[in-house]
């Protein structure tokens, strides 16, 4: 690839509708200077800056919500310029994940589990698991080839789901919502792996498209990002949220972990277990603490870190927070401190002495000067001085790459009744529940039965997800140790379970058993709210469901960065601390905003 001088001028003709053709299908005859669409082959996106723009216009095209008065096609799909040229795109650093290679299975063993593997049926055998690369408080997530398409994938294995009701419901939301929020910005769930047994499982496989990394990871491994970079990182992520927010969707944990990266330039958001659905007539906007201007004050924050390749206010506490705050953006006007609802933080800033705000051209002195206009609106202390993802995209910042036609709004409402399950004091086995019924979306044909009352052949037989459970425990036991691995590889071709089909009554009817779980779940969603009005779903509230055993493992946590664009750490548990800190730094942005929020 070539440098970055032309990146822009790549990018806006990447942008610029030339022609009032529009993206139809998959089955448009593409000429010889037009890229394929997304053809469903991953592989060779890491090395190829053309994929990201083949996806962007897959994805595009499906997308539900076309601007209705384009004229002839327009109802086809979002309509992009056929002959763009992006050769100019630099691509950056990502990491090679070398070192997350698992260990070569002993012989002995592996044979062991082959035979074990040659009962099972299920999707699993679909999936050849590869390596891990990553984990996070969760789990693990492993990369695999999915032999159907031969696509890479990853696989996120949620260990113990249902240990605590708070994270199981976190896990239920970020399922949910990945499901319904469909845009090219947003990492999708390809697949959830059926359970074994639909009463007692704990573990769940989430199959995701694959990233290469993220966010956190690139500006780190990159000292050398382009003015281009920036301003098409952020185009990205604000056209992500311009959707997210017009669904009625608020993130809350936006931070640059929670942005997934490609080498290609491709950033999508990950991550929606603390996000919010609001429902305008809902009781809970009563004790509703956040707003969209907290997703577009973590937009401001991840920007800078990208221009400054550091976190903006990495503060020890919330105080030392607000003081690094203040000494970037001046004190606040007594106007808008008098709004903070946190009586502390408004004492606090009420009785600091006073501080003129720094101009960002001092802290950003090689920025466009265009972007820290925009940076500076972005950190408007006062939420209510922020833009909306919608206005900052209309910034002149991004003159030239902004199209309203390819930022679309969500035109599907969420229901209400998707998301009763927040208001709900639920048990284990009500999230279990939930969380199957959502599993089943992913499972047509027995989400068919299921609905008709009768899917009793789940106990059938046994669900691929078993062999997974070993190929990760395998994978988990031995990364790290720096062994070669041979992943464990499925000998036998499986009948998918939705295929075989539930035992009737001679009547054609369901059994009385099966219409007793299809009353339970309905029982489930029917419960009543709780007495105090409160979110059962997260007794927290809106701050952190964290106080759960698995924080503890984010200590632990292993970053990709240790092998991006640089020298492969030896250990991978070399740098757990800054991971640490960063994270505090993450949640003190967030505890800060929402004290003004
Ligand atoms: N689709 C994906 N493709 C590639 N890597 C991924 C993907 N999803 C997650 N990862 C990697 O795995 C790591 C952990 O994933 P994720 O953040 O989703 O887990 P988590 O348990 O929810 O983490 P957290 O501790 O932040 O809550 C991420 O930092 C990322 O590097």
């Amino acid at each position: 690839m070539g440098g970055g001088g032309t990146l822009v001028d790549g990018i806006r003709r990447l942008f610029q509708r030339r022609t009032s053709a529009a993206i139809k299908s998959s089955d448009d005859e593409p000429s010889h200077n037009h890229f394929n669409y997304y053809n469903g082959d991953r592989s060779g996106s890491a090395n190829d800056g053309h994929s990201f723009v083949r996806d962007l216009r897959a994805q595009l095209a499906s997308l539900p919500n076309h601007d209705a008065d384009e004229g002839e096609g327009a109802e086809d799909g979002l309509r992009v310029e056929v002959d763009f040229d992006i050769s100019g795109l630099k691509l950056i650093r990502v990491p090679t994940r070398a070192h997350f290679k698992a260990a070569s299975m002993d012989p002995q063993k592996k044979g062991a589990l082959e035979t074990e593997f040659f009962t099972e049926y299920g999707e699993a055998s679909r999936y050849q698991v590869q390596e891990v690369v990553g984990k996070g408080s969760y789990g693990v997530v492993g990369s695999a080839i999915d032999t159907h398409t031969g696509e890479k994938v990853a696989i996120k294995k949620i260990n113990d789901v249902f240990e605590h009701v708070s994270d199981a419901t976190r896990i239920l939301r970020e399922i949910k919502l990945l499901r319904l929020l469909k845009h090219p910005d947003i990492v999708e769930i390809k697949h959830i792996m059926l359970p074994p047994s639909r009463r007692e499982f704990r573990d769940i496989y989430v199959v995701f498209e694959l990233m290469e990394s993220d966010l956190h990871q690139v500006i780190r491994a990159n000292d050398d990002l382009t003015p281009e970079h920036h301003q098409f990182f952020l185009y990205q992520l604000l056209r992500g949220l311009k959707y997210i927010h017009t669904a009625n969707v608020f993130h809350r944990d936006l931070k640059p972990k929670n942005i997934l990266a490609n080498a290609d330039c491709k950033l999508k958001i990950c991550d929606f277990g603390l996000a919010r659905v609001s429902f305008n007539d809902a009781p809970s906007a009563i004790f509703w603490t956040y707003t969209p201007a907290i997703d577009i004050w973590s937009i401001g924050c991840i920007f800078a870190e990208m221009l400054c390749g550091k976190p903006l206010f990495p503060g020890k506490n919330v105080v030392h927070q607000l003081d690094l705050m203040t000494d970037l953006l001046g004190t606040p006007p007594a106007e808008s401190i008098s709004r903070i609802r946190n009586e502390k933080a408004r004492r606090y800033l009420s009785s600091m002495r006073k501080k003129q705000p720094v101009p960002l051209s001092q802290k950003f002195p090689n920025a466009d000067p265009l972007a820290l206009r925009l940076l500076e609106r972005l950190l408007a202390f006062d939420p209510k001085d922020r833009p909306t993802a919608e206005e900052a995209l209309a910034d002149p910042y991004f003159r030239g790459l902004a199209n309203v036609d390819r930022e679309p709004v969500s035109n599907q409402p969420i229901s209400k009744l998707e998301f009763e399950f927040e208001r709900r004091k639920l048990s284990k086995d009500d999230v279990r529940e939930l969380i199957y019924r959502e599993i089943l979306e992913y499972h047509p044909q027995m989400l068919q039965e299921f609905l008709r009352g009768g899917d009793q052949t789940n106990f059938m037989y046994p669900s691929g997800v078993d062999r997974f459970k070993r190929q990760f425990a395998h994978l988990e036991e031995h990364y790290g140790k720096g062994e070669r691995s041979t992943p464990l590889q499925r000998q036998h071709a499986s009948l998918p379970r939705e295929r075989v089909p539930a035992p009737k009554d001679e009547d054609g009817q369901n059994n009385d058993f099966e219409r007793r779980t299809a009353a339970s779940v309905e029982t489930t969603l029917q419960s009543p709210p709780r007495a105090d009005g409160t979110d059962a779903g997260n007794s927290n509230g809106p701050s952190k469901p964290n106080q759960s055993a698995r924080s503890l493992l984010k200590s632990a946590s292993i970053s990709a960065s240790k092998c991006i664009g640089v020298k492969p750490s030896k250990d991978p548990e070399e740098e757990p601390i800054a991971e640490v800190n960063e994270e505090g730094v993450d949640e003190l942005t967030e505890k800060v905003d929402a004290l003004h929020a």
